[in-house]
């Protein structure tokens, strides 16, 4: 007989990866050994990206030489191109991203191979297509002409333009590449092992982050960053920490809280609450930030729980211009990075992942035929 099952497969350990590592209890975060601390701020998303898919920091030319591939991966292929207006018409963001990301595979001219050469080349192609995507959905539901990615920037700042439409200050694309460093691999979060799954039967890379992407979609993941800003819009700034005590009363989850792994600080929410902060001080109105942080104290005192990543990254989003259902998608950009190194080190070393599960249900049933069913 099975064993009883770790319900949501807590503390179990899934696979062995060299991309990242989290300390929950002293609540650290590597990538390949680098602390987080240390990424943010110092490093871009390109050398993050770097680091995670060809295992090591880009010396200047590899940079060069991997930058050139991103912005030559910018272009789309020509079923995602021409489905583009029609798929912002009718589909949410995510949904939008996660049906792109599935036509443009049918143009990928490595779509057949999972060797390690092509891997790399869809990996890098994927992570500069995911953020074009974006920038694409956005201006085709609004009916603006999205600006034309400048090759000489880099993913924060061509992003930032494409959503916003304005020309980002130099401090707002610093800000928002420590955010897509911040939020580029995760260890054996929902989504990683979804793509991990699907890339274990020797399926594609892109049938893998199609998989992470509707993963990444759900409120209990990605979702969370969307969820927050809709919370604190909902809000009286008058009456935060009693709606919060309310809630919690009712039993119902604040989301942008609770962690499966950290027992203490998620250390990406320390990074992002300074840059909330910042962000909400230049602005003029730090409404948002000084609710955030009014819920971030109940909820503390009253359960214990701190925030996550989603928590003040909503927020820090908000400040950039980002309209609130791209929170997510954002997230998708930087994660790409996390997703697809994961499919290259599951192909580099594959075994099946099928585990067992428990049966609950009737035994020793015995079969009625229809006409004696009533
Ligand atoms: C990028 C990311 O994915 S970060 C996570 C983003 N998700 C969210 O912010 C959603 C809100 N948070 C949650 O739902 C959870 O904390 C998760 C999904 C992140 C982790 O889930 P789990 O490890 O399964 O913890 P679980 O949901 O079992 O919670 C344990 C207890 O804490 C409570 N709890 C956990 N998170 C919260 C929360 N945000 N608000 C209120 N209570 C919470 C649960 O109700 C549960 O209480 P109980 O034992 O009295 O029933
Ligand atoms: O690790 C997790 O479970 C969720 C998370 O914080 C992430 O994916 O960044």
């Amino acid at each position: 007989m099975a064993e009883k099952p770790t319900k949501g497969l807590a503390d179990v350990v899934a696979a062995s990866t060299a991309l990242s590592d989290i300390d929950g209890r002293a609540g650290r975060l590597f990538y390949r050994g680098y602390d987080i601390h240390e990424l943010a701020g110092n490093a871009t998303f390109e050398e993050v990206a770097h680091l995670l898919q060809r295992g090591a920091p880009p010396t200047r030319a590899e940079l060069e030489a991997y930058s050139a591939e991103l912005v030559a991966g910018r272009e789309l292929g020509a079923l995602a191109e021409a489905n583009i207006d029609e798929v912002a018409a009718s589909q949410s963001p995510m949904e939008a991203l996660r049906t792109l990301i599935s036509l443009g595979s049918a143009d990928d001219p490595d779509k057949n191979s999972n060797e390690p050469d092509a891997n790399l080349r869809k990996a890098a192609r994927l992570t500069a297509q995911q953020a074009v995507l974006v920038g694409r959905y956005h201006a085709a539901r609004t009916g603006a002409e999205a600006p034309t990615p400048d090759p000489a920037q880099g993913t924060a700042a061509n992003l930032l333009l494409q959503i916003t439409g304005r020309q980002p200050s130099p401090r707002e694309v610093e800000i928002f590449d420590t955010c897509l460093v911040l939020h580029a691999d995760h260890t054996m979060n929902a989504s990683t092992f979804a793509a991990r799954v699907c890339a274990a039967t020797l399926s594609d890379m892109h049938s893998a982050v199609v998989a992470a992407i509707g993963t990444l979609k759900g409120p209990l993941h990605g979702g969370a960053n969307e969820q927050v800003m809709r919370t604190l819009e909902g809000l009286d700034p008058a009456h935060v920490a009693q709606s919060t005590r309310d809630r919690l009363a009712r039993g119902e989850k604040i989301m942008g809280f609770g962690h499966r792994v950290y027992k203490t600080e998620d250390p990406r929410a320390t990074h992002l609450r300074r840059m909330s902060r910042e962000l909400a001080e230049a602005s003029g109105d730090d409404r948002y930030y000084r609710m955030s942080h009014e819920m971030e104290e109940v909820v503390l005192a009253e359960k214990g729980l701190r925030p996550n990543v989603d928590f003040y990254a909503a927020t820090v989003y908000h400040y950039l211009g980002i309209p609130t259902d791209l929170f997510t998608p954002v997230f998708s950009v930087s994660r790409m990075a996390g997703w697809t190194a994961h499919v290259i080190e599951q192909h580099a070393d594959n075994r099946l992942i099928r585990p067992d599960s428990e049966y609950i249900g009737e035994r020793d049933q015995k079969w009625v035929p229809i006409a004696e069913r009533g």
